[in-house]
């Protein structure tokens, strides 16, 4: 996976999805906390696209509960397809979190670390400070908030652009209908992933387009 320039995700409890997202999609989400059997799931996984590992805990809006979640991952880390894993920053302020990341490393799988904020837009200062303390822990830092208004999305791609000038790797998303708009244009400020259900039926968090959406606007901004 190269996060020099912008990918595409597809987020999915499915890795059934992957050969229909292939046509939009560089990169497959796949969210073990959504699915049935993750597990088997991923060795059965022969797609083309590979994968970031996420297991999302309860407390960060996930359904994953339980130290289980980490074992998952670090199973999942051990599977050829598997190029990043994702790791809530909280995660990895604890020894097992950090154990998983130095593992991940150890296996060349990147690590991104991701703080979610389902109510509002912090300040940017407190945002800059969170992306910051991601990017220090992780190769990745990916900051998703709620925006409330038109001014929290500014915010957004005010700090994106910031820490991508000093050089920083972030994937930033406003999450809500309000900041749905930033999925498509944020990446022009410097997100390198963007995320996306194959259908809006299965969508993964609030505001999100679908795949053939996100990407026909993303490509459209782009110049592609
Ligand atoms: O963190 C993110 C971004 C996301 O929350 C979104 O808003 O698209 C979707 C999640 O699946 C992913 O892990």
């Amino acid at each position: 996976m190269d996060v020099d320039s912008f990918s595409l995700a597809v987020s999915t409890a499915d890795l059934g999805d992957e050969p229909r997202a292939r046509e939009h999609a560089d990169i497959v989400e796949f969210r073990m906390d959504l699915a049935d059997d993750p597990l088997s799931m991923l060795s059965a996984y022969d797609g083309e696209l590979p994968v970031i590992a996420t297991n999302r805990a309860e407390w960060e809006g996930g359904e994953a509960t339980g130290d289980e979640r980490l074992d998952a991952l670090r199973e999942a880390t051990d599977h050829p397809a598997v190029d990043a894993i994702d790791l809530e920053l909280e995660t990895l302020f604890t020894a097992p979190g950090r154990d998983l990341a130095e593992h991940a490393r150890n296996n060349d799988v990147l690590v991104i670390a991701s703080v979610h904020d389902f109510e509002e837009t912090p300040s940017q200062r407190r945002m800059r400070e969170l992306l910051e303390n991601c990017t220090d822990h992780a190769d990745v830092g990916k900051l998703a908030v709620t925006a409330q208004s038109e001014s929290d999305v500014l915010d957004l791609f005010r700090v994106t652009n910031l820490l991508t000038e000093r050089g920083q790797t972030v994937a930033t998303i406003a999450m809500g209908e309000v900041g749905r708009h930033s999925r498509a244009v944020v990446p022009l400020y410097g997100s390198k992933i963007g995320y996306a259900p194959l259908e809006l039926a299965d969508a993964t968090a609030p505001g999100q387009y679908d795949l053939a959406t996100l990407s026909q606007l993303v490509d459209e901004l782009r110049g592609n």
